[in-house]
């Protein structure tokens, strides 16, 4: 058995060469790559990260950019809890792709999917093209949970940006696992079964409740 108590899938997506796949490097392994290749398909890394006294794994799934994965990748939208769209501010036509990125997520991912939108390689400062504010504007337009800019050379915010990911899921699962055990207890003291109850039940299986 392992001890953890939440096991969460956590996914990123955003246009070819914004630094997915270093992000993922750097929170796991705690390097940047040299010469990081671009990534074929989808590829996955797990870290472990303290929430308060919990133990909560983090699946991480670091997805192609290119074009010609987009099929591969769709089908890793269903199951994940988390949504990670990355920009590069330093390069506006991957900020000019996010409508197009989030048309994806609305059509493929769970409606409660947590989403999160991150402006990295903040450290190339003199070469932005994309201000944070506008990443910020955007993101608060358009439904996302959090927003925030990263790089993943000089590590700024790459820890936090996982942290945040993993606070924020563990808080909403642990209010269902209340609301479950409510009408659990609700359910031993009437002894009839609610309709409510099997949706929550059903929905905590969907959720991967380890
Ligand atoms: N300056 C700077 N460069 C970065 C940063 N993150 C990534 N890079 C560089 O950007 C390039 C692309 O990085 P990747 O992590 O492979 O990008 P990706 O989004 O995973 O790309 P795909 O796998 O093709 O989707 C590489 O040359 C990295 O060295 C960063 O925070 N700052």
């Amino acid at each position: 058995m392992e001890d953890y108590k939440y096991l969460f899938k956590v996914v990123l997506v955003g246009n070819a060469g914004v630094g997915k796949t270093c992000l993922v490097r750097k929170f796991t392994q705690g390097i940047f790559p040299p010469g990081q290749s671009a990534t074929i398909g989808v590829d996955f890394m797990i870290k472990t990260v303290k929430v308060g006294e919990d133990k909560i794994k983090l699946q991480i799934w670091d997805t192609a950019g290119q074009e010609r994965f987009r099929s591969i990748t769709q089908s890793y939208y269903r199951s994940a809890h988390a949504i990670v769209l990355v920009y590069d501010v330093a390069c506006q036509p991957s900020f000019d792709c996010l409508p197009e990125w989030l048309g994806e997520i609305e059509q493929y991912a769970n409606r409660k999917v947590l989403k999160i939108l991150v402006g990295n390689k903040v450290d190339k400062e003199d070469e932005r093209e994309v201000p944070e504010r506008i990443g910020k504007n955007f993101a608060d337009a358009n439904g996302f949970d959090y927003f925030l800019e990263t790089s993943a050379l000089d590590a700024t915010n790459v820890d936090t940006l996982f942290q945040e990911v993993a606070t924020r899921l563990t808080n909403d699962m642990k209010l269902t696992d209340e609301r479950f055990h409510n009408f659990k207890s609700n359910e031993n003291r009437d002894g009839n079964i609610s309709i409510l109850d099997r949706v929550l039940e059903r929905a905590k299986c969907a959720n991967c409740r380890t």
